[in-house]
């Protein structure tokens, strides 16, 4: 593109000298003349492409970001039972695209037709300008066949002329395409610098029980050791279970194997709630945050369920965010549905990640909530408030981690001691259901 910058001048000063020695002025002012109808005509053209190739381009890298925001975080969203959901948002911003290309398609087709033409009608301008001299009789004293060369050659050197400047029209359709991207690019650097639920496997069992697990044993699907043998347990409502173990004796795989994410190597597991809200939800390790607005963020993955819950729940999602300790993010968004263009995960701390995963517990108020390390960016102060408002609003608690400080919340530990053992203890006179392997 330099280069055609460069060497397009030249092209047209040594055509344009040519045209006017055979044609008088009239050859060069036509063409130029014709030039700037073209190019005023390219403009128009040209115009509504350059926004819309802006938006094309951010559609594209925001849809690109939703599939790798999918596979980073597709274990978290699992636990979430996101995947219809996520399927839908995906969709939705795809379809957003495709319209847009439509679009842009449609805006490009006339920018074409109009560059074309124009390189069209330019064959015919160079017989029309050698004609003006012929017939006032310029050139009358020449033969036929003087007269022929003289027009091939005026035709030869009009091309030429009209062609340096349709290359600077061409370049300027893809300056318009540079111009696209570099908006979509600046545009991105400054903002840089500035469910559905599926109830699964669900059985009747007691009311008040959410798992029952028979002599279970599972492992990794990569390795051939069992990370637990011959588990039973029961999880009830009121009993606050605390499962812990040094790092690698399969916690999370617990969760994994209860939420179906991974099988059971053998043994039986029987989910006796739906999942979701008012049944059993799980936090993720890796707090798992979608796309969209504040509201989203908390009310996730019922969005799509509930698309028209708004102002009737805003003092419900404004009071959880307190209570998690992060209302400040509704100065920073401007309001619970102001569309934020940012990445959640770029600007938020991990302990407000954790907040915001509790605030959106709180809002979806299972009755039993499994917490993966959810506490772990947090002070022992934040996660007591956290747990007290928990068990305040009736929830169950089935914690993973390491601290110890999170004993005083749970009624039964469940230790993971390694080489596929484990054991049962009771905790600060809690109700032990099960006995020790
Ligand atoms: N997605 C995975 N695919 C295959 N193996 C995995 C996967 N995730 C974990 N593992 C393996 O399973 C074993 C148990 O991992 P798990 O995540 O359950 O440990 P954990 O007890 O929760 O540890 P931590 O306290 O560090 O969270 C580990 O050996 C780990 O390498």
């Amino acid at each position: 593109m330099a280069s055609r910058l460069i060497v397009s001048p030249f092209t047209l000063a040594y055509y344009t000298y040519h045209c006017f020695y055979s044609t008088g002025w009239i050859g060069p002012v036509s063409i130029f003349g014709y030039f700037v109808i073209g190019t005023f005509a390219n403009k128009i053209l040209m115009g509504p492409i350059v926004s819309t190739l802006f938006e094309q381009e951010k559609l594209e890298g925001d849809f690109r970001f939703k599939h790798m925001q999918i596979r980073v975080n597709a274990e978290s969203a699992a636990f979430y039972r996101a995947g219809k959901v996520e399927h839908m948002r995906t969709n939705r911003r795809l379809q957003a695209l495709l319209q847009i290309q439509k679009s842009l398609v449609k805006k490009e087709l006339w920018l074409y037709i109009g560059v074309n033409t124009f390189d069209y009608l330019g064959g015919f301008l160079s017989y029309i300008i050698i004609a003006i001299p012929i017939f006032t009789g310029v050139y009358d004293r020449l033969t036929p066949g003087e007269l022929s060369a003289l027009i091939s050659k005026n035709a030869f050197v009009c091309i030429y002329l009209i062609n340096g400047f349709t290359q600077l029209i061409d370049l300027s359709t893809t300056l318009s395409d540079v111009a696209g991207y570099t908006h979509r690019y600046h545009r991105a650097y400054l903002d840089n610098r500035n469910g559905y639920f599926n109830d699964f496997n669900v059985h009747a069992g007691p009311v008040d029980t959410a798992f029952i697990v028979d002599q279970l044993s599972y492992k990794s699907p990569y390795a051939d050791e069992l990370l637990v043998e011959d588990l039973s347990l029961t999880i009830s409502q009121g009993v606050h279970l605390l499962v812990v173990g040094n790092t690698g004796t399969g916690k999370t795989s617990l969760l994994r194997v209860l939420n179906r994410l991974w099988e059971a190597h053998s043994g039986f597991v029987q989910m006796t709630t739906c999942f979701g809200p008012r049944g059993t939800l799980f936090l993720p390790q890796k707090p798992y945050l979608t796309d969209g607005t504040l509201r989203e963020q908390v009310i996730y993955p019922l969005k799509d369920i509930y698309p028209l819950s708004g102002a009737v729940d805003d003092e419900r999602i404004v009071q959880f965010l307190e209570l998690a300790g992060v209302s400040s993010l509704l100065r920073r968004t401007g309001g619970l549905d102001e569309e934020v263009d940012w990445n959640w995960y770029d600007v938020l701390s991990p302990g407000e990640m954790q907040r915001l995963s509790f605030a959106r517990l709180f809002y979806l108020q299972p009755k039993y909530a499994f917490l993966d390390e959810a506490t772990s960016a947090l002070t022992e102060e934040a996660e007591a408030q956290l747990y007290r408002t928990c068990k305040q609003l009736g929830m169950t608690l089935i914690s993973l981690g390491h601290r110890s400080s999170l004993e005083k919340y749970h009624d039964v530990q469940l230790r993971l001691c390694g080489g596929a053992c484990w054991e049962i203890t009771k905790l600060r006179g809690g109700s032990l259901k099960d006995e020790a392997s």
